[in-house]
């Protein structure tokens, strides 16, 4: 079990889940071809804000982004690198939302707990797109990770036999629901939400419902909060729910409190969606977030963690507004005008907008207490 205490001083980060080949079509034509699967853009995340982290994903010998990666993947030489086919056709959707059909056209071996390092974590994230995440692979990180963050999309996707879509069952159907009491943060678009029982879900762990250009929500069993959205350009939704968990525990790794952290994973889903697969974040911005999260440990440091039973204080963090504000000034230069984007894929009506008014606060299974230390096993595929 997780207490609610602070952040250990070189908290260890576990990912897991497999990179993967994305196209992207429109009308029958490939806008672009890019490296995906969550594991990649939440890499691209921590590597941004200069955070550690220990990587496990699997790829065949047809994978052709190894290079540019961070963190190495496993290469299964019989297997496939698992490639997405997203269709951006427009007229989908039809509830203003950026709604792709998605087809899983090779998929890779799936991540088993013998191929998870020996050794412990405090952070673990259960990231998986194309069923790779297996029940046994699941609790063997519950087991080695002190808080294990899971997004849905890892648990209840399933795989039409014959072309692949992507189809989405009920959590309860899932092998993995037995493991939900365990898991510190489930987290869910607004769309896969609808295959959970939310009110029953946050009776175990916390809920954190992304809801693109309107932010997100957490929810814990007894309150729940709106998190303000960052304006942006949407020109490719890709990503966004995989940079927002990213920024979410880079946040919480940092000492963040949740509802600044869940801050910082709407700034990097707002980040993304400006950009067309993998976004390449500006160095500037990037240097501005890094200041701006180490100011706001400082601010927050005298009253944000510190009491003396040692639980979390559950009371609104002063200055959560002002952090909103001095992230979205730190975009604020170089987000496109809408006259600036190329729009190669459908935009969303009214994606730039004002930000939603925000309450506060926080959940006490997110912040590990810290294992005893142990040595570290270098992990063989860690650059
Ligand atoms: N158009 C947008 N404008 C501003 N912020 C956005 C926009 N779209 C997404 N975001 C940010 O990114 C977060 C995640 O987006 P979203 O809810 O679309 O996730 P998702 O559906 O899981 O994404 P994907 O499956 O494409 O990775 C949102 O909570 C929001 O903070
Ligand atoms: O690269 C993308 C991304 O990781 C999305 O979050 C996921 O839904 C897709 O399956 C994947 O192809």
């Amino acid at each position: 079990m997780v207490t609610g205490r602070k952040s250990p001083l070189n908290p260890r980060v576990l990912i897991v889940g497999n990179y993967c080949h994305d196209v992207l079509i429109r009308d029958g034509d490939v806008l672009a071809e890019t490296l995906g699967g969550a594991a990649s853009f939440i890499s691209n995340v921590f590597d941004g804000l200069s955070i550690r982290c220990n990587l496990i994903s699997k790829v065949g010998q047809d994978f052709k982004y190894q290079a540019k990666v961070s963190h190495g993947a496993i290469v299964v030489p019989s297997s496939e690198t698992t490639m997405f086919h997203a269709y951006f056709d427009l007229g989908l959707g039809g509830n203003g939302r950026e709604d792709r059909v998605l087809k899983r056209v090779s998929a890779c071996e799936p991540i088993t707990p013998m191929d998870l390092p020996d050794t412990r974590f405090d952070f673990g994230m259960a990231v998986g797109v194309g069923g790779e995440i297996l029940p046994e692979t699941l609790e063997r990180m519950l087991e080695i990770c002190r808080v294990v963050f899971v997004d849905i999309q890892a648990l209840i996707r399933v795989f039409g036999r014959d072309d692949g879509a992507v189809n989405l069952v009920n959590l309860k159907e899932s092998g993995f629901y037995p493991l939900l009491p365990r898991i510190g943060v489930l987290k869910a678009s607004t769309e896969e939400a609808v295959f959970v029982d939310v009110e029953e879900i946050r009776k175990w762990c916390c809920v954190v419902v992304t809801n693109g250009k309107e932010g997100c929500k957490v929810y814990w069993s007894d309150g729940e909060l709106q998190i303000a959205p960052f304006l942006a350009n949407q020109r490719d939704p890709t990503g966004a729910g995989d940079s927002f968990l990213g920024g979410f525990v880079a946040g919480l790794v940092q000492g963040l409190s949740v509802p600044d952290a869940a801050l910082l994973g709407n700034f990097l889903g707002s980040l993304t969606v400006e950009q067309i697969g993998l976004p390449k974040f500006d160095l500037r911005i990037l240097q501005r977030v890094r200041d701006e999260v180490q100011r706001r440990k400082m601010q927050c440091s005298s009253y944000c963690y510190e009491r003396s039973d040692g639980e979390l204080k559950f009371s609104k963090p002063l200055g959560h507004e002002q952090f909103h504000a001095s992230l979205g000034t730190a975009k604020l230069p170089y987000l496109q005008t809408v006259q600036e984007c190329r729009c190669d894929l459908p935009r969303s009506p009214n994606s730039v907008e004002q930000s939603l008014p925000n309450q506060y606060t926080g959940h006490p299974k997110l912040l590990p207490t810290p294992f005893h230390e142990e040595p570290v096993r270098t992990i063989d595929n860690e650059p």
